[in-house]
């Protein structure tokens, strides 16, 4: 049995519909992600999850219980670190660990979580004097203090430090090897493709797409992009019109061209064929950032060129 079910999900805030028939499952032991531009309706469907906010349509099971009404139930089973928390300034932060403790029956030990999320040294301070990054870490330990067998984590890494998100990217790693599923809210790309077993792509309150982060590139519109600096001019006509090409774009003398495998194998051919030479000839396997794009239905060009992806394919 999957341990989150949740169908034709929709929830509206006054008159507008955020939430508009969102439905997946989610197996026990999986990282779950769930992905989306801003106000996708992403933290309003985990809230829905964790029984924080009252479906107007559609069911959601976590364990086969129903959020809502099972609510203590569920409390023991699933934790949640929130986007935007807060806490009393004046708790510190083994205060605000023995407390989370208090709340369930069968408590983690909060001081190796405390290590593992580097808060040791931090114990006596006041949740008001942490620095966000502490803040996060700490929102982290405490979704985790109560042993759950699901924890929610929206925007797990949001103001941690490249450091932080991997050392956070290992813990949660850990925290799957050891039973627990993991529903993850996130905005990066990358975080994404290195954590996530499948991933639903939310875009205006519904599932635009639903994969493994490999089916979601290899799906998408253009999985392949080859670019290079032909040695006499190639015009951009000839090249949209080759099998699979998406799009071509130029710029100073350097032309890349969306498409797929099959395009890349035209591109050479036509190149052998008027004796040009392709020089800085890059091929790159579209990213998670590309599919995300083409499934949200934003321009690619745009985001592209503004992709560090982008800089290391020699776009730039
Ligand atoms: N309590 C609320 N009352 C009214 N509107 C809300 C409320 N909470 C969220 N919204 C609006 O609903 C939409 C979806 O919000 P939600 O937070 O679920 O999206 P999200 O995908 O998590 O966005 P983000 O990535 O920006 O956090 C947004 O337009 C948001 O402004």
């Amino acid at each position: 049995m999957p341990i989150i079910e949740v169908d034709g999900l929709r929830k509206a805030y006054g008159n507008r519909t955020v939430v508009d028939g969102v439905s997946f499952t989610v197996g026990e032991g999986e990282i779950f992600g769930i992905l989306g531009p801003n106000g996708a309706g992403k933290t309003t469907t985990v809230e829905c999850v964790a029984g924080l906010r009252v479906p107007d349509a559609g069911t959601v099971r976590v364990a086969g219980l129903d959020p809502r009404t099972d609510r203590d139930e569920v409390r023991q089973i699933l934790g949640m670190q929130l986007q935007e928390s807060e806490l009393q300034a004046k708790l510190t932060v083994r205060e605000a660990l023995e407390l989370y403790s208090a709340f369930y029956r069968r408590p983690a030990d909060w001081r190796p979580l405390a290590e593992r999320l580097g808060l040791t040294a931090h114990l006596r301070s006041r949740f008001a004097s942490l620095s966000g990054g502490q803040k996060q870490r700490l929102f982290i330990a405490l979704a985790l203090v109560g042993s759950p067998r699901l924890v929610v984590l929206d925007e797990l890494t949001t103001g941690l430090d490249p450091r932080g998100r991997r050392d956070t990217w290992a813990l949660i790693e850990e925290v799957r090897a050891s039973g627990v599923t993991v529903l993850l809210v996130t905005h990066f790309m990358e975080e994404a493709q290195h954590l996530c077993d499948r991933v639903a792509v939310i875009d205006a309150g519904r599932v635009a797409a639903m994969d493994t982060p490999a089916g979601l590139v290899s799906g998408a519109a253009s999985p392949t992009v080859i670019s290079f600096t032909p040695s006499e001019p190639v015009g951009r006509g000839e090249l949209e019109a080759l099998p699979g090409a998406v799009s071509v774009r130029e710029r100073d003398g350097r032309l890349t061209v969306d498409g797929t495998d099959e395009t890349v194998d035209a591109v050479i051919s036509l190149l052998a064929r008027r004796g040009i030479t392709a020089r800085r000839l890059r091929i790159a396997d579209a990213t998670l950032d590309d599919a995300f794009l083409d499934l949200t239905g934003r321009t690619r060009s745009r985001a592209r060129a503004s992709t560090p992806a982008a800089a290391e394919r020699g776009e730039g």
